[in-house]
């Protein structure tokens, strides 16, 4: 199952918040995501993730707002929700003496789904997994990776057009990590929406179409990556390579408007330019050029998303 139009939003939350007693644990948070599009939901410790994605895989109720999933509201309709929704949660029980394609089949049976469809969605998430080769297997030997694989399997046996995976990269190795992104990117290419928790950033960078980081139970920024970068990135800092005459280049930036933290020696000099606009970095490399420094290297360097990450939120907790 698919969504018919690419930028009908699959994911929306509205206005949503949820109280536990004097906790705020949801505190008005509104977003969207687009069919087909992967949103990192990210945000430290008891910052409400897992509150807000429960409430979207209707397994708790919001105090107000509403969440919907392709435009059905959790409140009003969590059936058809559930019919549209697979939910990986950050803990699951699995069953130690049951292997893989029994759980699957359990699971399969539990969504009513019967004869040649069933043998199919099981093949499909059997291969698409990559447990084909151990569905026999009991979970009680299974890795990590593999038990995290299995419960996604769970949460698409089904279809669904969206998939909520809670911290699903939590505890794996470097290698799993990979394989899971490239599962991610995958399911979002088949025309799925995924919401993705985490609480590391650059975990999830990479493989988002979009991010919101999520501090108190408020949601601080949303964008994607490139967006929320620019916004919180007023300069760029830019590295230069000469062949020499690096102290006589940094006498001449200092004429140079909207150029500051100089740092220069024979042959490197650091600064920050205050526009991130590219053409501007156009001019001044061609200024420089022409004012007969012998450039070898013009540089921009990027901030770190883990930068971008401390720089918006406090760390606070509640
Ligand atoms: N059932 C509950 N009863 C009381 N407080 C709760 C309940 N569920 C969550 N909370 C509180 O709500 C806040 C948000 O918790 P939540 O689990 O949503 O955060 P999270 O961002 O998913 O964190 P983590 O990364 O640790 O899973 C926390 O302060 C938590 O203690």
């Amino acid at each position: 199952m698919v969504a018919e139009s690419p930028d009908k939003p699959m994911i929306q939350l509205r206005r949503l918040y949820r109280n536990f007693g004097a906790t705020q644990a949801v505190h008005d948070i509104s977003f969207e995501v687009a069919a087909g599009q992967v949103f990192g939901y990210i945000g430290p410790n008891g910052a409400g993730k897992t509150t807000s994605m429960r409430i979207l895989a209707t397994l708790d109720i919001p105090s107000y707002g509403d969440a919907l999933v392709d435009g059905f509201s959790v409140i009003n309709d969590p059936d058809r929700v559930r019919q549209r929704l697979g939910f990986m949660p950050d803990s699951f029980g699995t069953y130690p003496d049951m292997n893989c394609i029994e759980y699957l089949d359990f699971f399969a049976r539990s969504y009513g789904i019967l004869g040649r469809n069933r043998t199919k969605a099981l093949r499909h998430t059997l291969s698409y997994t990559g447990l084909d080769k151990i569905a026999e297997k009991p979970i009680r030997g299974l890795s990590k990776g593999m038990r995290q694989r299995l419960c996604l399997g769970r949460a698409m046996i089904h279809d669904p057009a969206v998939l909520i995976l809670d911290e699903p990269a939590n505890g794996l190795d470097p290698r799993a990590r990979i394989e899971l992104r490239h599962m991610i990117r995958g399911l979002a290419a088949d025309g799925k929406t995924l919401l993705v928790s985490s609480h590391i950033l650059t975990e999830l960078g990479e493989m988002c179409d979009a991010i919101g980081i999520i501090e108190r139970g408020q949601l601080i920024v949303s964008g994607s990556v490139a967006e929320i970068k620019a916004k919180l990135r007023p300069h760029i800092d830019v590295l230069v390579q000469l062949l020499g005459g690096g102290e006589r280049l940094e006498g001449w930036l200092e004429n140079v408007a909207e150029v500051s933290h100089i740092q220069a020696s024979d042959r490197t000099v650091r600064f920050q330019l205050g526009a991130p606009d590219p053409i501007r970095q156009v001019q001044l490399l061609k200024a420089i050029v022409d004012a007969e420094f012998q450039v070898l290297e013009f540089s921009t360097e990027s901030r770190s998303l883990e930068d971008v990450f401390l720089q918006i939120t406090t760390g606070a907790v509640q």
